[in-house]
């Protein structure tokens, strides 16, 4: 008898799944290595940047008070005793109308406080000595990059879990890591499944297609900081599949299928999970597309069952794999971020399950407009292609209408939601759901 499958909604979903959550482990990386990884540890400063006070500009170390009557009438004229490039210390204090000619980045020297920049002076020389003439009063601390203005010693700059873009690669060479401790990935594998499967450099035949989804998902696992595992593709026999899955478990931290979890003559994950004996945490999510999304676990690991189609593999992804990913790369925001934009097309087709539909977020006389990227079906890839949110539309009687507010979940994003949520949708109970069976 068809077994009957008992919808539950996404957060209860994501709920469930969360309990088996578990934390990766640090390693460390070359700094060149670093850019696109999860800080392993909190970043903060050991030492005050600038380390010691220095001149912004090419020009003049000056005493400031020696400049107090100075004008265009009547300029000041001060002896350049030496000079300081980027790198190198004067150590003699200047004295009174002395100047030593200074470099960007070179420190200023004992006795100093202001900085003339070098075009505003007069400079000559005059019986073998060197003089320069200003002829506007400067104040103490004119011109002068402070020690600590930029960081004080002790200032945490990133925490443990930031995502390291450029800006964080700076910040760790300037605090001397060559070696960064980052979070390891986790190590996802995928298993494609299915007879129609074609490698895809193969040519087409009839009946068959390339698969597409091994190759997609790999590029999420990518993209959500994991290490996705190529564990290949599979036609649809029992033995094979369940060979390949419990042999999978023992590489990889989870592990994610394509196909096969539906109700069809050939769809044999659930039997797999079954001979496993893993426990199937859920197989019918109230959402579209992505509904036969299952889960399961088996001894405290995570088999992901994503849809065979294209666009339901997608969505799964993002809403159940990603969030413990991210856990395990200690990232404190686990999920697609969540934003408002405006709705750029009708939707007309009402749904009782939510719906994710994949879109593109533009920018607009200052408003954010998200519109459908194409055929909204989930056997559909390429409207995949220019989608950068999945624009979540609850569900209900109603279509929707251009101009809506709605939720949009950003999918390039790194920083992601602490919390997955749709603010507008009312929860439902699973037995409310039910009722909502289509
Ligand atoms: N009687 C019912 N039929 C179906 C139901 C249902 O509730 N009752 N659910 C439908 C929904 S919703 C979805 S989604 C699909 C899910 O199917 P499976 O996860 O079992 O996946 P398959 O049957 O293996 O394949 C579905 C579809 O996707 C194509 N596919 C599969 N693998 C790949 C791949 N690696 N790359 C690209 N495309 C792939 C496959 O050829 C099929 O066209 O079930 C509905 N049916
Ligand atoms: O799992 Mo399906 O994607 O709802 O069409
Ligand atoms: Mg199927």
């Amino acid at each position: 008898m068809l077994e009957r499958r008992t919808p539950i909604n996404v957060e209860e979903a994501i709920e469930s799944l969360l309990k088996y959550k578990k934390t990766g482990t640090i390693e460390t990386v070359e700094i060149e290595k670093a850019t696109g990884r999860i800080l392993g540890g909190n970043l903060f400063a050991d030492h005050d940047v600038p380390l010691f006070d220095r001149s912004p500009y090419d020009g003049f170390a000056i005493r400031a008070e020696d400049t107090a009557d100075a004008s265009r009438e009547n300029p000041v004229r001060m002896e350049v005793v030496s000079e300081i490039g980027a790198g190198s210390v004067y150590n003699q204090p200047i004295k009174e109308n002395q100047a030593v000619r200074i470099m960007t980045g070179a420190p200023i020297p004992e006795g100093a406080n202001a900085v003339v920049m070098l075009e505003l002076v007069k400079n000559y020389e005059e019986n073998g000595r060197v003089y320069m003439t200003i002829n506007r009063p400067y104040k103490e601390g004119d011109n002068i990059s402070f020690r600590g203005e930029d960081t004080k010693k002790g200032t945490i700059l990133a925490e443990k879990g930031t995502y390291i873009n450029p800006g964080i690669v700076a910040l760790l060479a300037t605090f001397g890591y060559k070696e960064v401790p980052v979070s390891r990935k986790p190590k996802v594998g995928v298993l494609a499944t299915g007879s129609e499967l074609l490698e895809i450099n193969e040519p087409l035949a009839p009946g068959k297609i390339r698969n597409s989804n091994s190759y997609m998902v790999l590029s999420q696992i990518e993209r959500a900081g994991g290490e996705g595992i190529f564990l290949g593709q599979l036609s649809d026999d029992f033995d094979l599949c369940f060979g390949h899955v419990e042999n999978a478990l023992q590489q990889v931290d989870f592990l994610i299928t394509t196909g096969g979890v539906s109700v069809g003559d050939y769809d044999y994950l659930p039997d797999i999970y079954r001979k496993l004996g893993a426990n199937v945490l859920f197989n019918k999510v109230g959402m579209r597309p992505g509904s036969v999304t299952t889960v399961a676990e088996k001894d405290g690991k995570l088999l992901f069952g994503l849809s065979g189609n294209p666009s339901a593999c997608y969505v799964g992804f993002e809403l159940f794999v990603r969030p413990v990913i991210r856990y395990f790369l200690n990232c404190p925001h686990l999920f697609v971020r969540s934003e408002e934009a405006v709705l750029g097309k009708d939707f007309p087709k009402p749904n009782p399950f939510t719906r994710f539909v994949r879109g593109e977020m533009t920018y607009s006389g200052g408003s954010v407009i998200a519109a459908p990227t194409g055929l909204d079906k989930s056997g559909v890839v390429s409207s995949l292609a220019s989608a950068n949110v999945l624009i979540v539309l609850p569900g209900g009687t109603r279509g929707y209408k251009q101009g809506m507010r709605v939720q949009v979940l950003l999918l390039d994003d790194q920083q992601g939601s602490e919390q997955f949520g749709n603010p507008f949708q009312k929860k439902e109970s699973s037995e409310e759901r039910m009722q909502l069976r289509e």
